[in-house]
């Protein structure tokens, strides 16, 4: 599939959930607008009605997602077919879906969900966490993959971020892009990654979660004593 709809360089993560200070399409859209004004070249957006804005505002291409919980499963991102579809008919260009081996709301298994979505037509980024995880989904016919849950599920909880190894083993393993994704937080960590073999660099809370980003410097002040 197309591997050239995002060259490498930056995908800019914009997503706010409801209890952030942020949340909204109107200021994710504004995200997107200052992220495009400095070069990136991809947004990645949570929810249809940002997807949605985003896309028809900012013309870069959008990786999209919803996140939904389901009381009793710990996938959040994408979490069944029918979430998957609803983002690919918001306009998003590539959907992220869960691609770990965890069990999913709808029951069905994660090979199953890419074959159905390749059959509709869906070009997917699988979102997972270990090596062993990216192998299978590129296998099953994930058109990325991706390190997104690196360091959020059980197994990889103890990880430090981001874990540009696993940036660096998947990329020399796949044929498929790799992006790198999770806890990339300084501009060189970045360019590692690319030099790691990752196709393109998804960066979010570093540039787009300001209650994030102001807290590393209070508590870097209150660890100092101020
Ligand atoms: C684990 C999870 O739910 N990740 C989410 C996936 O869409 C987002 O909350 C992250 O911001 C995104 O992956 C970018 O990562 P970082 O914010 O670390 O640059």
């Amino acid at each position: 599939m197309n591997s050239k709809l995002i060259g490498r360089g930056l995908v800019v993560s914009c997503q706010a959930l409801e209890h952030e200070p942020l949340h909204g399409s109107h200021h994710m859209v504004a995200m997107a607008r200052a992220a495009r004004q400095s070069g990136a070249i991809g947004i990645r957006a949570n929810g249809t009605a940002d997807i949605r804005a985003i896309k028809t505002e900012i013309g870069l291409p959008v990786i999209g997602l919803v996140k939904r919980e389901t009381a009793g499963f710990e996938v959040y991102i994408t979490p069944t077919v029918e979430a998957a579809l609803e983002v690919h008919r918001a306009g998003a260009d590539i959907v992220a879906i869960d691609g770990t081996s965890r069990p999913r709301p709808d029951g069905l298994p994660l090979a199953d969900v890419l074959k159905r979505l390749k059959q509709a037509g869906v070009r997917v980024m699988a979102d997972i966490s270990t090596y062993e995880e990216g192998l299978r989904a590129a296998d099953w016919g994930a058109d990325y993959v991706s390190t997104t849950l690196c360091g959020y599920t059980r197994e990889t909880q103890e990880t430090e971020l981001p874990n540009l190894d696993l940036v660096g083993r998947l990329a020399d393993a796949l044929t498929v892009p790799v992006v790198a994704e999770g806890g990339i937080y300084e501009p060189s960590q970045a360019v590692e990654a690319l030099r790691r073999g990752a196709a393109f660099v998804v960066v979010g809370s570093a540039i787009t979660r300001p209650q994030w980003i102001t807290e590393r410097y209070t508590s870097a002040i209150r660890t100092y004593g101020a």
